[in-house]
């Protein structure tokens, strides 16, 4: 029989919550059902894990180790066009794969459905509502940023995302899409990854994809590689360090607003000197441009031959034979370079001689977006916990 403190020592580091020597002393006869080792140990470094996380405890990396047998997981995230205006990733939802554009500025799963008229189905893989998995009244409705918007109802069914399950996922099946969404036969769908309280599912919000899988993964964060013209990934549970250069800089997020928010302290043009000036803003996949501050903005197009702001084209362009200088934000002390190239985003229409800037301004927003155009030559982790935070290095 093993000595009472060796009893206890396996108890605390198994993770058993609740039960103190105390405790234990009062209950005279007790038992401790024998379980297969490797698995309650498995289980037992995740719960420990868990637990030093919740208390805001670093955790050591021998209890690291063993807890990063989690089913953590990858999905590419492809370019939907030849100018990057979305990343697409493949996600079984109820047993069909749909190509779902992964949103970090949303918090709704929703999908194309057969609850739509058929008519708004043409090109789109879409999920078939099953009566036996409504969730009994609720319904849901978004609009995004750019106007478009869509609304549905709710069922709770398997979702898959890189090996990555989530059992009982909130598939907010559509009912009826905005015109952008049906002129768009690429995009099946939105998979939100903001915070859960952005989610619009009434009269319960509903959890997103992260949240209902994060503390199965070896570590709760996900991982984004969006890629300038290329394939990219979202990885689940695990940093890969192939994926990146140099250190990681970690800062704080603000989740007040349920986004994934931080203030840069600053920027450079070029080759040029730093200014000091805080930008607030959002990590945003799902939204295709880097949106700054109007003086940045204007700033920054000082420096391109021929640039101007324009009315016909609601934004500043410039020729597509101009080199924009590169872009630096300063973030949590770090410089992260965005290459002039990423700046020229797209001609203004097919064949023009005249190109979109991949910089404009917030005006309007109320904050700044730091979309694909900064994200494309980052490696941006996001780790949930007490107190979330995002991790930048460079591609
Ligand atoms: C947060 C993004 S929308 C999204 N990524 N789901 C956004 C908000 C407001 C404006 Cl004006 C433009 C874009
Ligand atoms: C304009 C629509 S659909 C599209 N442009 N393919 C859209 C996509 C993603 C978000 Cl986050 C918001 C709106």
């Amino acid at each position: 029989m093993p000595s009472f403190a060796s009893l206890t020592a396996v108890l605390a580091f198994l993770g058993v919550v609740g039960a103190t020597p105390v405790e234990l002393q009062k209950r005279k006869a007790f038992s401790i059902g024998q379980v297969e080792r490797k698995t309650y140990i498995k289980n037992g470094a995740k719960s420990v894990a868990k637990t030093l996380r919740k208390y805001g405890a670093k955790v050591p990396q021998n209890i690291l180790n063993a807890a990063n047998a989690g089913p953590n997981g990858s999905a590419p995230a492809v370019p939907a066009d030849q100018y990057d205006s979305l990343y697409l990733s493949p996600v079984d939802v109820g047993g069909t794969v749909l190509q779902l554009d992964f949103d970090t500025g949303s918090a709704d799963l929703w999908c194309f459905s057969d609850l739509q008229a058929s008519s708004q189905l043409t090109g789109h893989d879409y999920y078939k509502a099953v009566a036996s998995k409504k969730v009994e009244g609720a319904s849901w409705r978004i609009s995004y940023g750019d106007g478009s918007g869509a609304s549905g109802t709710v069922y709770a069914d398997k979702v898959v995302v890189g090996g990555v399950t989530a059992t009982s996922q909130a598939v907010e099946a559509a009912t009826s899409v905005s015109t952008q969404f049906q002129a768009d036969r690429d995009t099946d769908g939105l998979l939100g990854l903001s915070f859960s309280t952005l989610n619009t599912v009434k009269p319960t919000k509903a959890k997103t994809f992260f949240d209902n899988v994060k503390d199965s993964l070896a570590e709760p964060l996900f991982a984004v590689t969006l890629k300038y013209h290329a394939p990219g990934t979202y990885d689940f549970g695990f940093i890969d360090k192939s994926k990146y250069t140099g250190e990681i800089t970690y800062i704080d997020v603000n989740t007040a607003n349920g986004w994934w928010e931080f203030t840069s302290t600053g920027y450079s043009i070029g080759n040029g000197a730093t200014t000091t000036v805080n930008i607030d803003g959002i990590g945003d996949t799902g939204t295709t441009l880097l949106y700054l501050p109007t003086a940045v903005v204007k700033a920054y197009y000082a420096k391109v031959t021929g640039a101007q702001n324009s009315n016909t084209y609601g934004g500043w362009v410039f020729p597509c034979n101009s080199a924009p200088p590169d872009f630096t934000l300063v973030i949590g002390g770090s410089k992260q370079t965005v290459p002039g190239k990423h700046i020229n985003y797209a001609p203004v229409t097919t064949g023009s001689s005249t190109c979109f800037g991949g910089i404009q301004t917030n005006d309007g927003i109320g904050f700044s977006i730091f979309g694909d155009i900064f994200l494309k030559s980052k490696y941006v982790i996001h780790e949930a916990g007490a107190k979330p935070r995002l991790g930048f290095a460079q591609q």
